[in-house]
């Protein structure tokens, strides 16, 4: 059978893909040769001043030729602002659609990269890398290379320009220009050096700006908030820190550059000093190639300081492809159903942090179309047994099985099309309550949604809104209770009725009357007969589970009926004493 990554897009994996998002596209050529076009266009205006002051020199200029010289200046500027919008408009759009291209790409991406990845820190990385990387990115594509042909281009122009006039002062600002290659040399190592630390600060500095926002509610709570952040406070310091660092390092260069280039124009009026005082170059050439090497320095410093940052931005480039290149999750995309849905975990083993193993050899079997409860410990490992079934996460050694067959080199798309999840945590998305429940089945009609949402215990408080099923969610159902939220949840499974249910059961934390609706909820999801398998954080809930699998050291401790478990007189029995004594 072939593997591919879960896409299809194989060539993400090999990095080709990648570099094809990345490709420049004919708006961003247009934007640049328009972009050159205008800046040769504004240096032919040294050429016309050139011959205007040798008419005004020699006294030929009248009336005449003062109105022409008007109209050709009006037209040079005219047809610059022309081409320089057009061209400005079309790197403008050239540079979206790449940023669009590469955002849309790296979605698709994300999404089948393993979650292992998705630890504090990279989760900042990849915020980063699709926000401020890409825009700067398309600031290179947009700006950066517009500007620089500009700038190279009405460079050598204008040399040329005064080597037709003076050889050897166009021969001095030829070689203040050759300045640039150590210069810039220079900065380049002060770039790979600082640069790349400053990229990576500047992650972690997202990664604690997004813990600190989402967890904004907690601070507040502990009164921690703003000020006394101290990660927050902290990652902005060190970038702080990085930046000025990286300015101190790249600015002596520049302005010794600046300094060095600027020497070019009293070089060149020593330098030509002699032929003119000889007569052998007219009093308007030796003015004119006098001024222009202040002209040419500027110009020098500009194309040094937007090569060092061009530079900088390609650890833009660098990252985004980074990203792009990582491996995808590999699997089988074949179809996988199997006649049975009984799960088998075959001696799992399974860490999260490589040396801190949550799993151990753990064996046992959900029977199908059976109600299996997990229960153990907090941090015993029930919600990583799930995480595992769905193939969140891989297991490191052993095999897992669905209906028989190993899931190891099964997509996991296609394993998460036989099974529903309630999670503790529900994450809606920032759309109204239909579309957010019709994300378990596209296809759905709006009637098999309502009626899902009545087996839920939720189309109840739905219709009593405003706006009923049209009722946005706000964002990660912000908008809703905490038990509504779990309700819409159930109506999702209820709605996908995949033969397999993977189900947390978190009602502890509802008041009352949720906690009811949610039990109500969830007794109505059980009607249909599905191979269930259920995280029980109260004992009472599990009694009548055909099985109990108890999770204590990254192994199944226990299995067996309530009332097996009860006679085994083992750590069931005494988390089932435990609760009875609480809640006598
Ligand atoms: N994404 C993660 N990265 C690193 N460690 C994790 C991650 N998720 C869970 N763990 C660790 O793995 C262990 C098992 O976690 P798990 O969530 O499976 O426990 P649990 O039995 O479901 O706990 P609870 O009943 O409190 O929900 C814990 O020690 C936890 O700290």
């Amino acid at each position: 059978m072939r593997e591919h990554n879960v896409n299809g897009s194989e060539g993400a994996r090999e990095g080709g893909l990648g570099h094809e998002v990345l490709k420049k596209n004919s708006n961003f050529y247009i934007g640049v040769a328009g972009t050159v076009l205008e800046g040769m266009l504004s240096g032919s205006l040294f050429m016309l001043l050139y011959a205007v002051m040798q008419f005004l020199w020699a006294g030929r200029f009248d009336m005449n030729q003062a109105l022409v010289l008007t109209g050709v200046i009006a037209g040079i500027f005219l047809l610059r602002i022309l081409i320089y919008s057009y061209g400005y408009t079309k790197a403008q759009i050239g540079g979206a659609e790449v940023s669009r291209n590469i955002r849309l790409f790296m979605g698709d991406h994300l999404k089948r990269i393993p979650l292992s990845r998705f630890t504090q820190g990279q989760t900042g990385d990849y915020i980063n890398t699709i926000t401020s990387d890409v825009n700067n990115y398309e600031k290179i594509l947009t700006h950066k290379i517009g500007d620089l042909a500009k700038s190279f281009a009405l460079s050598l122009m204008l040399i040329v320009f005064v080597m037709t006039v003076y050889v050897p002062a166009g021969l001095i600002l030829l070689a203040a220009d050759l300045l640039l290659i150590p210069g810039l040399w220079l900065s380049f190592r002060m770039v790979r050096k600082y640069g790349r630390e400053k990229n990576d600060i500047c992650a972690e500095n997202v990664s604690s700006i997004v813990e600190y926002v989402s967890g904004i509610q907690t601070f507040r709570a502990y009164g921690v908030g703003g000020l006394k952040n101290k990660t927050v406070i902290d990652a902005m310091r060190a970038f702080c820190r990085i930046s000025y660092v990286y300015e101190a390092k790249v600015l002596p260069v520049g302005a010794g550059l600046s300094i060095l280039t600027w020497l070019a124009c009293p070089l060149v009026i020593w330098t030509a000093y002699a032929p003119w005082a000889a007569g052998a170059l007219d009093t308007v050439s030796y003015l004119l190639i006098c001024m222009l090497p202040l002209f040419c320095a500027k110009l020098a410093n500009t194309i040094f300081v937007d090569l060092t940052s061009y530079k900088n931005l390609m650890i833009s480039k660098n990252k985004i492809l980074g990203v792009m290149e990582e491996p995808e999750e590999s699997g089988s995309m074949e179809p996988f159903q199997t006649d049975t849905h009984e799960i088998t975990f075959d001696h799992v083993d399974f860490a999260y942090v490589p040396g801190e193993p949550v799993l151990k050899q753990a064996t046992f079997t959900v029977p199908d179309q059976k109600l299996t409860a997990i229960v153990g410990d907090s941090g015993s490992g029930k919600s990583t047994i799930l995480n595992l079934i769905a193939k969140y996460y891989e297991p490191s050694g052993g095999a897992i099985s669905i209906g028989g067959r190993p899931t190891g080199h099964v997509a996991a798309e296609r394993v998460l099309e036989q099974i529903s999840m309630v999670d503790q945590d529900v994450f809606l998305f920032d759309d109204t309550i239909r579309d957010n429940i019709r994300h378990a089945r596209p296809d759905a009609t709006d009637e098999e949604i309502e009626a899902a949402c009545r087996e839920a215990n939720c189309d109840g408080f739905i219709r009593s809104m405003e706006k009923g099923y049209d009722t946005p969610t706000g964002e990660n159902g912000n908008l809703l209770s905490g038990g509504e939220r779990q309700r819409i949840s159930i109506a999702r499974a209820i709605l996908k009725n995949s033969p397999i249910l993977l189900l947390d059961e978190a009602t502890a934390s509802l008041d009352i009357e949720n906690e009811l609706a949610v039990k109500q909820a969830i007794a109505n999801l059980l009607k249909e007969k599905k191979t269930v398998v259920m995280i029980a954080h109260t004992l009472s809930i599990v009694k009548n589970a055909d099985q109990i699998l108890v999770v204590a050291d990254g192994k199944i401790a226990e299995a067996g009926t309530h009332e097996e478990l009860l006679a085994k007189n083992g750590k069931y029995a005494a988390m089932w004493q435990a609760e009875q004594k609480i809640s006598a």
